[in-house]
């Protein structure tokens, strides 16, 4: 016998041990997570306890480490009573002793099983482990139940130097040495992500305002036959200025935005010219107007269900939606195409050359993906944006209503320049898909920020009174 043979195996990283035990590792986080989770800014089921978990899978990251990737199902009934629980993307560390550094991001000390004593932690907030995972994207390859792929734009340089974003998200972003930025998925549902899928068609329809994804990985567990993007990253725009934060300043300091609205209305334009060519565009039918007009007045009675305040605007709205479905008679022909789906002044950035590039495309975090992957006339986006001027301006006091109305108009005005299609052309389509937009900004805001309810009920105010053209 060789001397090897005869030497006892050295005792695997109790992080390994707890992977191979995948249901006793979460039984022993459960208590924790139960807790932690639903305080995450990026935790879609708010409002509504949870009651358990069940694993989809585990994944070392690194042999070795204390660094764990896993899926996991959260359990809130009633609401998922027949239903699987949202799935959500968990990148955790464990250790003897947190670094006082990293307290914000501890979730609990486990209890029982192989980490017994080791403080659970969000690893990304931790450069040591988010470093592993720069590493782990600039490999392809497959690992336990991940993929890791490259994609032919740009290079993911070696040990650039990781600082976890802070902004609330609705998912978590480290940025590496102010070069790349890798975006985690966090409510993970299954299929390709959209702010994968149209990022990648944008860079091969050689369309640059959109950064193109360098690196991003997927799984295929559980239920989730389709392949399932988990994480995607890209570069960093150094230096650009966040849209919000832009027109915020103009606000403060009393200074016109309209130059930045036009541009932006051209920057938007040709993303959506791009889209059009890269991706299939479909011609909307009677039908088709008809059940969007149906779609949008069902989510206004849902959504007021949820939003009280929204009760007495209700048949006010509704007009709204009447009209579109009314428009259908109308015989004019309207393109529909994939589009943003979530746009607002947030997703856009400002170089300091004056070049505005857009982000996340992921479209509404809470809407299935098959309705988020669904072409829809470019109205939708514009009726995005026109919101968010509406948003900033009634963020500043006083209110500015002028400011607002003078960067709708710019917008729009800068879209027509590069399509030729003024989207004012068709009010009934943009007035639908803005009622539309403020029926959803109001459960978002009820549900996440409520302090933040006014300002869409205000425009909702605004919309109910309208009188359809
Ligand atoms: N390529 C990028 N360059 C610079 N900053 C970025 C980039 N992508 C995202 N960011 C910053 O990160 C923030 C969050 O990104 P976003 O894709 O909107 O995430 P989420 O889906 O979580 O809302 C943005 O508001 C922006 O400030
Ligand atoms: O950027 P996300 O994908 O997380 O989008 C969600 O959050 C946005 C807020 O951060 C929310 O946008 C709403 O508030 C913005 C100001 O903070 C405003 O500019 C937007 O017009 C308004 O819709 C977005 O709706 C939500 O999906």
């Amino acid at each position: 016998m060789s001397e090897a043979a005869g030497r006892p195996a050295a005792p695997a990283h109790p992080t390994a041990a707890a992977a191979d035990n995948p249901s006793g590792l979460l039984a022993s986080l459960e208590p924790h997570l139960r807790e932690w989770l639903p305080r995450q800014r990026w935790f879609a089921g708010k409002g509504r306890p949870v009651t358990g978990f069940t694993l989809d899978s585990a994944t070392p990251l690194l042999p070795g480490s204390a660094l764990l990737h896993l899926l996991v199902r959260a359990h809130q009934p009633p609401a998922d009573d027949d239903g699987p629980g949202d799935r959500y993307q968990l990148i955790i560390g464990t250790a003897e002793l947190l670094p006082q550094h990293l307290a914000p991001a501890a979730i609990g000390t486990i209890t029982r099983g192989p980490l017994a004593g080791r403080t659970a932690y969000e690893a990304l907030q931790d450069p040591r482990q988010a470093s592993v995972l720069l590493e782990r994207l600039r490999i392809p390859g497959a690992l336990g139940a991940l993929s890791f792929h490259r994609g032919p734009h740009g290079e993911v340089p070696r040990g650039l130097a990781p600082r976890p974003l802070q902004a609330e998200q609705s998912n978590s972003s480290v940025v590496y040495g102010d070069r790349l930025i890798a975006k985690f998925f966090r409510r993970v549902v299954a299929g390709t992500n959209p702010d994968l899928e149209l990022p990648l068609a944008l860079a091969r329809a050689g369309c640059d305002r959109v950064p193109a994804p360098v690196a991003w990985f997927e799984t295929r567990t559980g239920d989730m036959a389709q392949t399932t993007t988990l994480g995607v990253l890209q570069p960093f725009l150094k230096g650009a200025a966040d849209g919000w934060d832009l027109a915020l300043k103009h606000l403060t300091n009393e200074q016109d935005f309209a130059g930045e609205a036009r541009q932006l209305g051209r920057a938007t334009a040709e993303v959506h010219t791009a889209l059009a060519r890269a991706l299939p565009t479909v011609t909307y039918s009677r039908a088709q107007l008809e059940q969007l007009a149906g779609t949008m007045i069902r989510r206004l009675e849902s959504t007021a269900q949820q939003v009280p305040a929204l009760l007495p605007l209700v048949p006010g709205l509704r007009s709204a939606f009447t009209a579109l479905h009314d428009l259908a008679a109308d015989g004019r022909v309207r393109h529909a195409q994939r589009v943003h789906g979530d746009l607002h002044l947030g997703q856009c950035l400002r170089e300091a050359n004056g070049t505005w590039r857009l982000i996340d495309f992921e479209g509404e975090p809470s809407r299935p993906l098959a309705e988020r992957r669904m072409p829809h006339p470019p109205h939708r986006d514009i009726a995005g944006m026109l919101r968010s001027f509406d948003y900033a301006a009634r963020s500043a006091r006083p209110w500015n209503a002028a400011w607002a109305d003078s960067c709708r108009s710019a917008y729009c005005a800068g879209y027509a320049e590069v399509t030729g299609d003024d989207p004012r052309t068709d009010p009934v389509l943009l007035r639908a898909y803005e009622t539309d937009k403020a029926v959803y900004e109001a459960l978002y805001e009820a549900r996440h920020r409520p302090d933040w309810l006014p300002v869409p009920l205000a425009a909702l105010t605004r919309l109910a009174q309208e009188t359809p053209r």
